[in-house]
This record gives structure tokens, C-alpha cells and sequence, in this order.
């Protein structure tokens, strides 16, 4: 491994802030409401609900505003579009934007349509305090955003003094990605640069500069712009449920209606890790994981989640800052 990246020592701060996060939800059950696509409403709800908090599903551009008053987090998923909702996301994105509420986009499916790339790109100018994407999305969202996106990469670092093909081949120009559907086409370690360049840029405009980028997969990375976290199990039983994904991105919500965009986005991401892992050891296919998924959110225990097996690395050593954005 990178030398650069260490084992997160079981008494890093940063757990003891996972550990809150998870037993204030537990505690205070705080309400995130959901935007969101209407194949796995019922699982992000259901999910939030095990995580500990509460769930209200809403388009309507005026009762998402009301309830923005009472929810202290909310989260717009485009997996499925109707006409209306361009029009829609931007009166409540505005709003958003306008009182400083905190909020997670799931980019679903993000390069594919221009419908959505027209309501992402929108996006921009009232930007989501947490993007939760699997790594094609993120790619594709700083594409559709315009952002700088170095060209390094983790494993061009690590090969640093071997000029072989794989230096020449990180000259060339980026090969566009295109998702395939919902489904990611590209590994989490190649959507690195383009997940800091996200999260450079939210913060940039953040209340308090506090923004995160969380890119989901096989292991879950996961940037404020300035540290790149990597979080290690969980189980692949999660690609065969419809929903892991949004699901995930609903609970994020739920923690940032209690911490810091970051400390959110670990939380939701080491959960549902120990989850699917207990989910597994309980289950037969993915009818009985799925249940036996919300049994363990309910049930995981706040120390265990915050133990989790976690490194982090600096995003500067890799992608110094070139222009001031804060
Ligand atoms: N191969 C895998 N092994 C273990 N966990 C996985 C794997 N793939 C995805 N996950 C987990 O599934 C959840 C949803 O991630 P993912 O499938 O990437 O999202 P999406 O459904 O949006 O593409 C995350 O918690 C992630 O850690
Ligand atoms: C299948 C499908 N089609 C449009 S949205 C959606 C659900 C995507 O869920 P996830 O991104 O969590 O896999
Ligand atoms: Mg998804």
C-alpha cells in the first residue's frame, strides 16, 4: 500500500464523531426529507427510518420548501425523471441554496440524457452540500460541470519513477465514461480526481466550507477535498438490490441533519459496510438480505460502525491546490 495512506487509529477523532453522529440520529430521530426516484422510495425511507431518523417523500416544489423548515437535511435523487421536475428542482434547489439548507444529490445515472445532464448541470449554480454517486456518476458530474480534473491518478503516483506505457497513456486526453444505466463502468480508485475536484468545488461555496464527496463501490471513497478516505468491507450481495445506492444516499442525509458533511458521509458509509456484512451471514439471496439489510441498520452497534476498517491519505499529495477556491 501507499505508504501515504494509513490505518485511521481506532482512537482518531474522527471516529469518536462517527460515533456520535450515529447515536444523536439513534437519539434525536431528526427528519430528512427526499426528493428522490420513485423505483426505491420505499427502501430510502425504510432505511432512514432504521438508521434512526425520519422520512418524508415530496415533488412538490411548495411542500418541500415548508417542510424544509423542519427537516435540517434533504436529498434529490434524479434516477427517474418526469417533464416537470426541471422546473421543479430549480425553485427548490434556489431555496436551498437561499436559506443555506443542507443537501445530498444522488447524480443517478448522471451522462446519460439530457433532461437529466440539463437539470445536473443546473446543479452548479445551487450546488448540494454532499454528492453520493457510484463512480461513473461522479465522473460524469464534474464533466457536466466543467471542473478541472487533474489527470493523475493514485496508481500514476505510485509508479512515479517507472516511465512505462502507463505514464504515456495518462498523457492522452481522458476517455469520456458513459454509465450503463444506474450501473457504474468504472472502478472507485480512476474516479479519485474527479471525486476531490467535486468536493473542492462544493466547499468553495458551502455554509462554513464544509462539503463531501462520497463515491460508492467495492471499497467507498470519500473526500472533503483536503483527505481521501477508503473504507474497506462490506459486502457485494448490495448490487443485488435495487436501491443500496439511493438508500445510502437517503441515510447520508439523515447524519447531515446532525454532523458535518463529512463525518455524514462516513457515518452512512461504515453502516451500511457493518450492515450488509451482518445482512449477509443472515440471508439466502436477495430478497431475504434486503430485509435482513434493514434488520442490521436498526441493530448495528454505534462503537462497531466507528471502528471500521478506514485509511486516509491527504487529497493535497496527490492533487495539490493550484488555484485559491476558498
Ligand atoms: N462489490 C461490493 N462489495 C461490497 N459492497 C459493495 C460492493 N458494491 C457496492 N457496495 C456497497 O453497496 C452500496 C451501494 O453502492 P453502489 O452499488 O456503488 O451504488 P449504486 O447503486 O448507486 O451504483 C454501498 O454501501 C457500497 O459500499
Ligand atoms: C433501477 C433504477 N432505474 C431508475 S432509478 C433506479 C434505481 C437505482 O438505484 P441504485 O442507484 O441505488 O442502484
Ligand atoms: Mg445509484
Amino acid at each position: 500500500m501507499d505508504e501515504r495512506i494509513h490505518t485511521v487509529p481506532d482512537d482518531a477523532r474522527i471516529r469518536q464523531r462517527v460515533m456520535n453522529a450515529v447515536s444523536t440520529v439513534r437519539e434525536s430521530t431528526p427528519l430528512a426529507q427526499s426528493f428522490t426516484n420513485f423505483v426505491t422510495i420505499n427502501l430510502v425511507a425504510n432505511a432512514q427510518l432504521a438508521a434512526g431518523g425520519t422520512a418524508a417523500m415530496s415533488y412538490l416544489p411548495d411542500d418541500i420548501i415548508d417542510t424544509a423548515q423542519v427537516a435540517r437535511a434533504s436529498y434529490i435523487n434524479v434516477g427517474t425523471l418526469l417533464p416537470f421536475y426541471a422546473d421543479a428542482l430549480d425553485q427548490i434547489t434556489a431555496y436551498f441554496h437561499t436559506a443555506s439548507h443542507p443537501w445530498v444529490l444522488d447524480p443517478v445515472a448522471a451522462g446519460i440524457g439530457s433532461t437529466r445532464t440539463r437539470i445536473l448541470s443546473s446543479f452548479r449554480e445551487n450546488p448540494p452540500t454532499v454528492v453520493r454517486a457510484n463512480a461513473s456518476e461522479v465522473i460524469a458530474l464534474a464533466s457536466i460541470w466543467g471542473l478541472d480534473v487533474p489527470s493523475t491518478t493514485p496508481a500514476a503516483d505510485d509508479a512515479s519513477t517507472d516511465d512505462s506505457e502507463a505514464d504515456t497513456a495518462d498523457d492522452a486526453p481522458a476517455a469520456p465514461t458513459k454509465p450503463a444505466g444506474v450501473e457504474a463502468v468504472d472502478d472507485v480508485d480512476s474516479s479519485q480526481a474527479a471525486a476531490i475536484a467535486i468536493a473542492r468545488f462544493l466547499r468553495a461555496t458551502a455554509p462554513n466550507h464544509r462539503a463531501a464527496v462520497a463515491v460508492s463501490g467495492p471499497v467507498d471513497l470519500i473526500t472533503d477535498g483536503d483527505q481521501v478516505f477508503r473504507l474497506f468491507g462490506g459486502d457485494a450481495m448490495m448490487t443485488k438490490i435495487t436501491g443500496a445506492g439511493c438508500a445510502l444516499g437517503g441515510v447520508t442525509a439523515t447524519y447531515l441533519a446532525v454532523c458535518d458533511p463529512l463525518v455524514a458521509a462516513l457515518s452512512a458509509g461504515l453502516l451500511f459496510n457493518r450492515a450488509s456484512e451482518a445482512a449477509a451471514t443472515s440471508s439466502s439471496g436477495p430478497g431475504s438480505f434486503q430485509t435482513a439489510f434493514l434488520d442490521a441498520l436498526w441493530n448495528a452497534d454505534a462503537r462497531d460502525v466507528a471502528m471500521g476498517n478506514m485509511t486516509a491519505a491527504s487529497a493535497q499529495q496527490t492533487h495539490p491546490v493550484v488555484e485559491t477556491v476558498l
